[in-house]
């Protein structure tokens, strides 16, 4: 396992522009992942891919330390049992940030995971985990390892069974509870379905690793976009720029609404 070391004055002079800067009514977002020259983010369904180069690791732990949660989606929290906490050198504990896990239907167990685990070592903090609030069985909103929120579903009403959460009323509920900058890590279904919500993204920054992982990985794919009854692209960063990092690329960027 590679190294967390320290960023040149030039990677850091690099990301500068795209840190978390104060807003007023929702927390600054980062959509952050490491992809293949396919367009994929790992080999496979529920596999764990390392696509991130040394440098490129560094780097993510270095933007860990700048924002207050770390978000991802219950597809990921199953397939890699991540930590999740900032190993930047010189992090401790009170700059780490929270882990916040999209789990809709409560289907992660998460009573022997490393989030946990690495929680009760006083190594990270607890976690959050986000759940709609009809239809999964409540839970205590702290029950001693985690942190459990329930929110309405999308379009939610009477006979709705839907468990996609509603991605507005999540960042107000994360800035609600303090967290002013969240880092959305993935995976697949998060980033694809994020890159169609531009207005909530503040900052991009894409790891292009330089390997193709070949069928069968897992893609991020953007929903389709129409416009005036023509196909369009469906996201497009504004502003970008690059940086090598190791053998890695890495574009940062926003989204152009
Ligand atoms: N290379 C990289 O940088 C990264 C790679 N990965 C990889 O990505 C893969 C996982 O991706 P994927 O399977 O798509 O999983 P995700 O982590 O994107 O989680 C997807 C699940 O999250 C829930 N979800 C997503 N959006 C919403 C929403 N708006 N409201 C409510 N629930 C939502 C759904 O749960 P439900 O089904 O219960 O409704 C959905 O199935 C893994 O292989 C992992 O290793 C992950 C992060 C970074
Ligand atoms: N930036 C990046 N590069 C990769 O190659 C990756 N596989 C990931 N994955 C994300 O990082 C999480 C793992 O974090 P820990 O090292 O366990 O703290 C993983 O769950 C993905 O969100 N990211």
């Amino acid at each position: 396992m590679s190294k967390v070391t320290v960023l040149s004055v030039d990677d850091i002079a690099f990301l500068e522009p795209y840190l978390p800067r104060s807003k007023d009514e929702l927390p600054f977002v980062t959509l952050t992942y490491a992809s293949s020259l396919d367009g994929m983010i790992s080999l496979a369904p529920g596999l764990r891919t390392t696509l991130s180069g040394s440098a490129t690791k560094s780097m993510t732990h270095y933007l860990r330390q700048y924002h207050d949660a770390i978000l991802v989606g219950v597809g990921t929290v199953i397939a890699d049992d991540p930590s999740l906490n900032c190993r930047y050198p010189g992090a401790d504990f009170e700059p780490q940030p929270r882990p916040i896990v999209v789990d809709p239907r409560a289907r992660w167990d998460y009573e022997s995971s490393k989030l946990v685990q690495l929680s009760l070592q006083g190594k990270g903090k607890k976690p959050l985990l986000v759940h709609v609030a009809h239809g999964v069985e409540r839970k205590n909103q702290d029950d001693g390892v985690c942190e459990h929120a329930y929110l309405p579903a999308e379009g939610e009403g009477p006979d709705s069974n839907s468990s996609s959460l509603d991605w507005m009323s999540m960042l107000m509920e994360f800035k609600r509870r303090g967290m002013d900058s969240v880092m959305i890590e993935g995976g697949a279904t998060i980033i694809s379905a994020l890159l169609r919500r531009p207005e909530l993204i503040d900052s991009v920054i894409v790891t292009l690793a330089p390997t193709w992982l070949g069928a069968g990985g897992v893609t991020v794919q953007p929903a389709e976009r129409h416009e005036g009854g023509e196909r369009v692209n469906a996201a497009r960063l504004m502003g970008t720029a690059w940086r090598q990092f190791g053998d890695d690329a890495v574009l940062c960027g926003r989204l152009g609404t």
